[in-house]
């Protein structure tokens, strides 16, 4: 019988990074267990600090206080909304045509950080600073860079679960496309106003290799279990959640799972209420082959996905979001 969690299991990241092999095996051993069944962790000792925390949630709370004539000078469809705002009610679950009750902002790899000589700086649209909100652009390249840096401790630990080399990952990820997405779920005055189905997040699973989210101004997150019961997620503030994206299931053949979440609305009569939420897309670089790993692949567990690289893939999910045409 395989175990049926309540709520996802806690992780110290510091076990990992700066503990002894004892602690960094059992670390890699319940992160691999936790991934095989519920697909979600929290783990503190991230390296992202309260006060920045707290600086980027100020900044974003000012940007989607502004009117919105003004936020939609920096919404690009022409870039897919890869960077910039996002108006709301654009993104839709797969498989939907509601929009999802949000809006968002998105900011990318820092191009200036990225070498000459590396092909990506061609490829990524540059980032769009809100002139109106002058400190976000520090706090959020500061944000993104430790993400990503947590993200890559969170893959050298996946990577040795799966017996793989602890770096498997690093070159592939090693100025990926990571996107670190600002959310504003806005307050609806009038519930009658909004189609009947829409909700904050529908059900949905990530993209990316793995996501890692900040703690949310409010509750709403919630993960499918395998028994179909819906889990509320409840991360102390000092946490940060991780979870498996489908590019990750694809590479692993369904070993680690992608798991089903969503944000709910809250009830009719806090609809006029707010929630923000910071999560941070790990992608790879597109050129990476999302292949199934042989050792994934098995009698039991024969092949279940076609062959394809990182960037065919974003642009085959983008379409079904209805972000790109
Ligand atoms: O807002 C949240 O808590 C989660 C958002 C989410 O699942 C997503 O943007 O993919
Ligand atoms: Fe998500």
């Amino acid at each position: 019988m395989e175990i049926l969690f309540d709520e996802i299991p806690s992780l110290d990241l510091a076990d990992f990074t700066t503990g002894s092999p004892e602690k960094k095996a059992a670390f890699v051993k319940k992160l691999g267990e936790a991934y095989q069944n519920i697909g979600f962790v929290a783990i503190k000792n991230h390296g992202l600090s309260q006060e920045l925390q707290d600086r980027l949630y100020h900044s974003i709370k000012s940007f989607f206080a502004l009117p919105d004539e003004v936020k939609s000078q920096y919404e690009k469809p022409e870039i897919g909304f890869q960077r910039g705002y996002t108006g709301k009610g654009k993104e839709h679950a797969k498989g939907r045509n509601t929009g999802d009750l949000k809006e968002f902002y998105h900011v990318g790899q820092e191009l200036a950080n990225i070498p000459d000589s590396d092909p990506v700086k061609k490829e990524y649209p540059a980032n769009l600073w809100p002139a109106e909100i002058p400190e976000f652009q520090n706090d959020a390249n500061e944000a993104y860079r430790t993400l990503e840096s947590a993200g890559k401790a969170m893959l050298q630990a996946i990577a040795l679960n799966l017996e793989l080399p602890e770096d498997y990952f690093e070159d592939k990820v090693a100025y990926g496309n990571s996107i670190l997405r600002q959310i504003h779920y806005f307050p609806i005055e009038n519930p009658d106003e909004v189609p009947a189905d829409a909700v904050r997040a529908a059900e949905h699973g990530d993209i990316n290799l793995i996501t890692l989210l900040m703690g949310a101004s409010a509750d709403g997150l919630q993960v499918l279990r395998k028994d179909g019961k819906w889990i509320p997620i409840t991360a102390l503030p000092d946490q940060l959640v991780v979870n498996v994206g489908d590019m990750l299931e694809r590479l692993t053949n369904k070993k680690l799972k992608s798991t089903i979440h969503r944000v709910v609305n809250p009830p009719k009569e806090k609809m006029n209420s707010s929630r923000y939420s910071i999560p941070f897309f790990m992608h790879p670089r597109s050129e990476m082959d999302l292949t199934c790993l042989e050792s994934c692949i098995s009698e039991e567990n024969p092949k279940q996905f076609t062959d394809a690289t990182a960037g065919e893939f974003l642009e085959e999910r983008l379409r079904e979001l209805g972000l790109r045409k």
